[in-house]
C-alpha cells in the first residue's frame, strides 16, 4: 500500500502542453480514476505516474518519498494496459512469474534455457510458483495455469494481465482502460471483480477511462480531466450532484443534463420570458441553468410513475418530440415552450399502467415540474454558483 502525491506535473510533447499544472493527492488504499474524454491527458498522466514517461515539470511522491527520477521498478508499481501485452508463446503461469523473474533473478539466469538450469533460478522457482498459484487462486484463474493466452477468452485474458501485475506485489496499481476490450456483459463481470480485488488487495488503485460508468461504480473519488486539467476530484456522487462546472456536469450523467440559457434580472430568474421565482445574484447577467433529467417530472400523465410534487417547484409548458422505452424507465425528448431551440430530456418511471394504453399518443403539450431544489446554476463561464431557492406567493405558475 501507498500514498501517491503528484505537484504541479506538467507534460508537454514539443510545443503542445498536454498536461497543465496537476496536483492530486491518493490517500494509502484509496480507488482514485482519472476520466475524461480521449485525448485530455488521462494516459500520458498514468505513464509520469509509473514512471514510463517523464514529467516536464513538476515532482511524483511516494509515501512522501520524492520517485520523479526513479525508474518504474523501483516506485514499486504495476501497470496493466488495455491489450492485456501477454507473451503469446508462454503459458498462463510463465506469463504470470514474468515479474518475478525480472525482479528476483540475475540477469543471465533469466533466459529461458538458463531459467531451468541456473541453481539461482531453481532454487527461486517453488515460492515463485507458489505466488503465481496464489494470486491465480484469488482471482480465479488456476484452472488455466497452463494454457497459453490464444486458449483463453478475452476476460480471461485480461485476469492474466491483473494476475501479472498483482504477483509482484505492488504498492500501487495502476490501469489503462483495462476493460475497453471486453463486451459489455464481460465488462460487468471484470468490474466486479477489479473492486473486489480493490477490496481485498487493500492497494491504492489508479485507474484510467473514458467510461463514466466504470469510474462512478469503482471509484472512492474520481478525477475529472479536461485539455490537460483537472476540473474536479470528488466522490462519485458529488460530482453528480455538485459539478464545479458546466463541463463537469455535462460530462458526469447519463442521459446527460439539460443547460439551458436563461438570465438573470433584478426580478428573478428569467428562462425566455418566464420568471422561474428564484432570487439570483441580484444583477442582470446571462447565466446557465441545469436541470438532470430525473429534476423534472411530468404532471398528469398516465403510465408514469409520478413524483409527489414539491411546494415551490416551478410548472412549465412542455412539448413532446420523441419518447425512448429504457425498460423501467422512459426518456421523454422535447423542448420547453418558452425555449424551443433547447432539447430538453426528462427521465420518468413507468408504473404498472405503462403500456395498457398509448400515454402519449397525440400529447404534445405536457406540463413539467421542475423541482428548485435540483436546480444547478452556472455563470457565464460556466463555473457554478449558488443559488437561493424562493417561493413565489401570487404567480399561478408555481405549485404551492
Ligand atoms: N509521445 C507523444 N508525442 C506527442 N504527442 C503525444 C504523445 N503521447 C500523447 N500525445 C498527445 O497528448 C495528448 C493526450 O494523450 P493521452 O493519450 O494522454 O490522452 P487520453 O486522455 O489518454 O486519450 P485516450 O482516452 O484516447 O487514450 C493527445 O493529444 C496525444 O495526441
Amino acid at each position: 500500500m501507498a500514498r501517491l502525491t503528484l505537484k504541479n506535473i506538467g507534460k508537454s510533447f514539443g510545443k503542445t502542453e498536454v498536461l497543465k499544472n496537476i496536483s492530486l493527492d491518493v490517500e494509502d488504499g484509496e480507488f482514485l480514476s482519472l476520466v475524461g474524454q480521449s485525448g485530455c491527458g488521462k494516459s500520458t498522466l498514468l505513464r509520469i505516474i509509473s514512471g514510463l514517461e517523464a514529467p516536464s515539470r513538476g515532482e511524483i511522491l511516494i509515501d512522501g518519498q520524492v520517485v520523479t527520477e526513479q525508474s518504474p521498478k523501483q516506485r514499486n508499481i504495476a501497470m496493466v494496459f488495455q491489450d492485456y501485452a501477454l507473451y503469446p508463446h508462454m503459458s498462463v503461469a510463465e506469463n504470470m512469474a514474468m515479474p518475478l523473474i525480472m525482479s528476483q533473478l540475475p540477469l543471465h539466469a533469466r533466459l529461458p534455457l538458463v531459467r531451468h538450469v541456473a541453481p539461482s533460478a531453481r532454487r527461486a522457482k517453488p515460492s515463485m510458483a507458489t505466488q503465481v498459484e496464489t494470486v491465480a487462486k484469488q482471482l480465479r484463474i488456476d484452472h488455466l495455469l497452463t494454457r497459453k493466452p490464444a486458449q483463453l477468452s478475452g476476460g480471461q485474458r485480461q485476469r492474466v494481465a491483473l494476475g501479472r501485475a498483482l504477483v509482484r506485489n505492488p504498492g500501487i496499481f495502476l490501469m489503462d482502460e483495462p476493460l475497453s476490450n471486453l463486451d459489455a456483459k464481460l465488462r460487468v463481470e471484470v468490474r466486479r471483480e477489479i473492486s473486489e480485488l480493490h477490496h481485498s488487495s487493500g492497494l491504492t488503485f489508479v485507474y484510467v477511462t473514458h467510461d463514466q460508468t466504470e469510474a462512478m461504480t469503482m471509484s472512492d473519488r474520481v478525477a475529472l480531466m479536461q485539455g490537460g486539467e483537472v476540473l474536479q476530484v470528488a466522490a462519485p456522487n458529488t460530482l453528480y450532484t455538485n459539478p464545479v462546472s458546466v463541463d463537469v456536469a455535462r460530462f458526469i450523467g447519463s442521459p446527460q443534463i439539460n443547460i439551458l440559457p436563461v438570465q438573470s434580472r433584478l426580478d428573478g430568474l428569467f428562462l425566455g420570458d418566464i420568471n422561474l421565482h428564484l432570487e439570483t445574484i441580484g444583477k442582470v447577467s446571462d447565466l446557465q441553468l441545469g436541470l438532470r433529467p430525473e429534476a423534472l417530472s411530468f404532471r398528469g400523465v398516465a403510465g408514469l410513475q409520478l413524483q409527489p410534487i414539491k411546494p415551490g417547484s416551478i410548472l412549465l409548458p412542455f412539448q413532446k418530440r420523441m419518447v425512448e422505452d429504457l425498460g423501467p424507465e422512459i426518456l421523454i425528448h422535447g423542448c420547453f415552450e418558452a425555449d424551443p431551440e433547447i432539447e430538453i430530456r426528462v427521465r420518468a418511471q413507468k408504473n404498472t399502467d405503462y403500456g395498457k394504453t398509448d400515454q402519449f399518443a397525440g400529447t404534445h403539450k405536457l406540463q413539467v415540474a421542475i423541482d428548485p431544489t435540483q436546480l444547478l446554476l452556472f455563470n457565464a463561464h460556466g463555473l457554478r454558483i449558488q443559488p437561493t431557492p424562493h417561493m413565489a406567493q401570487s404567480l399561478g405558475e408555481v405549485v404551492t
